[in-house]
């Protein structure tokens, strides 16, 4: 053979060679991936559930709060439990004039009639007489009962102590086997609830509409009645030069839409900055401005994620309060549903025990979105109610417990008292996450003057502005952030059980341009 010969042998040998190692090394490669393809992604997904840092992809942001204070304690079974005659004398309190607080009424369910009733309350904690004296440590009673009020301010007659402490010293005639009664929806897996479990029909569960993007589907509500103000605005400042009267008719446009008169200034000072700079010329640019100024003014740093993410061993509490009438027990359902729909357990307390139709109320929107509620006997002290509902809530390893409280605003110090009673109260079963005061955007600057006398008796975290689906009077968003310092969370935009958002600065103030 010539040499020529042997080179291209050889040539071919070492492309045959090549040609096995790069496809053996490509055969590994892939069964390596695929190995590595098969770990932890999914554990990870898995293990994220229940945790901290859950956020909603639907713009609802949900945080877990800060820690809790009070250790959570493990909470006796309820006693054997009496069924409840509940009767309802509707003990409509003097000042108490505000709407008549009609149950949810979207999703009107024709099946959900008889399911109202299965509600057969089943007292979960058969109590002692209501002004039974502060008991609580002294009582042999296993479970460690929180202790009684002390404050001498707070000497209400009933304490929450004696009532959830006695459930299995009582004795099983005790009168009034009526204090909180407690309704769980039947499908619960975890405790029997013997005497309700089959009494209960299958409650009819609402359709939950989906949460995502709830803002940008309810903006057309929000910018029908808000867009009149974007519009004035915008054709002064986009209408070429500015004289003082220009400004002045901007300034009032402000003030009218109840943005106060600390805000107003503020904005229109930018404002005539940003255009003595001339930086602008066009609408398009006044517009961009304009959004920018109230988007800044409006604090978009501010974190508005509900605190209602569930802690290593107990519930999220969340604190619903406000002046009747303002839309409290509503929120409390739509906020209900938000959870659910996000695959969360909640229970309700029902604390409004000054309104019986308010507890009935709250049990309608429980038993719509498959929610479990706690409830007191008409006038039951509010405080005993939030406590029970916590314990229970714990006990049944619910992740959020929503306390929907009564808001009488007769007095400062009566609701100083209740207020802080409930809040103290609770907290000796577990911290309160979150304590959302819930404000009707129609009524302008009395919203204000509610908002001031709440944030002097309990630390608000969060407010929900009702109603804005009513008034062109948005602007006291930024009132109420600037006062309280404390930011707007949620937004009422309609009657309806969806018509709950989370409130995003940016897509307020496009909706208030128009
Ligand atoms: N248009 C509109 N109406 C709302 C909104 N939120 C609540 N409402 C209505 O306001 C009325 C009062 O709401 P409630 O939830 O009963 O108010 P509350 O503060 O719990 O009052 P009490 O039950 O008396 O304690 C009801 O008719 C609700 O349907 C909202 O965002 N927009």
């Amino acid at each position: 053979m010539s040499t020529g010969a042997w080179i291209i042998i050889a040539a071919a040998l070492a492309v045959v060679l090549v040609a096995l190692v790069v496809g053996l090394t490509l055969y590994r490669r892939r069964q390596v991936s695929l190995q590595v393809k098969d770990t932890p992604q999914l554990d990870t997904a898995e293990a994220k559930d229940r945790s901290g840092g859950y956020k909603a992809q639907t713009g609802f942001s949900f945080t877990q709060g800060p820690s809790a204070t009070a250790p959570p304690q493990p909470v006796e079974r309820p006693a054997p439990e009496k069924k409840a005659p509940a009767p309802r004398t509707v003990p409509l309190p003097e000042e108490v004039t505000e709407a008549p607080a009609a149950p949810p009424k979207p999703a009107p369910a024709p099946e959900a009639a008889p399911a109202a009733e299965p509600a057969t309350e089943t007292p979960a904690v058969p109590e002692t007489a209501p002004a039974a004296e502060p008991v609580a440590e002294t009582a042999p009673a296993p479970e460690v009962a929180p202790a009684p009020e002390t404050e001498p301010e707070t000497a209400a007659p009933e304490t929450a102590a004696p009532e959830t402490a006695a459930p299995e010293t009582a004795a099983p005639e005790t009168a009034e086997p009526v204090e909180p009664v407690v309704v769980t929806q039947p499908s619960t897996d975890t405790i029997a609830e013997p005497a309700a479990a089959p009494a209960a029909a299958e409650p009819a569960l609402d359709e939950i509409e989906p949460t995502a993007g709830r803002l940008v589907r309810l903006r057309g509500r929000l910018a029908r009645s808000q867009s009149a103000v974007g519009k004035s605005l915008l054709g002064l400042l986009g209408g070429g030069d500015l004289d003082e009267d220009s400004w002045e008719e901007i300034e009032d446009t402000l003030l009218v839409a109840d943005l106060g008169a600390a805000t107003t200034t503020k904005i229109v000072d930018r404002l005539r900055e940003e255009i003595a700079l001339n930086t602008v010329r066009t609408e398009a640019e006044a517009r961009a401005l304009l959004r920018s100024v109230l988007v800044d003014e409006l604090r978009p740093e501010l974190d508005r994620s509900i605190r209602a993410l569930p802690h290593e061993d107990h519930p999220a509490v969340l604190l619903v309060v406000g002046v009747n009438g303002t839309g409290k027990t509503t929120t409390t359902g739509k906020l209900a549903r938000v959870l659910v729909a996000d695959g969360r357990r909640v229970l309700l307390g029902a604390a409004d025990t000054f309104r019986a139709a308010a507890a009935d109320q709250l049990q309608t929107w429980a038993e719509r979105v498959g929610a479990e509620v706690v409830r007191g006997k008409d006038s039951a002290d509010p405080a005993a109610v939030a406590f029970d509902a916590v314990a229970k809530g714990i006990e049944n390893g619910v992740d959020a417990v929503l306390i929907d409280t009564a808001g009488r605003l007769h007095t400062k110090i009566g609701l100083m008292d209740e207020l802080g009673k409930v809040k103290r109260v609770v907290e000796k079963k577990a911290a309160v996450d979150e304590v959302l005061l819930v404000l009707d955007a129609t009524i302008g600057q009395n919203g204000l003057m509610q908002a001031r006398v709440f944030a002097d008796v309990v630390d608000i975290t969060g407010v929900v502005l009702t109603k804005l689906d009513g008034t062109a009077k948005g602007g006291i968003v930024f009132q109420v952030q600037h006062e309280l310092g404390v930011p707007v969370k949620l937004v009422g935009l309609g009657e309806g059980a969806d018509d709950l958002a989370p409130f995003e600065p940016e897509a307020f103030v496009d909706a208030l341009l128009g």
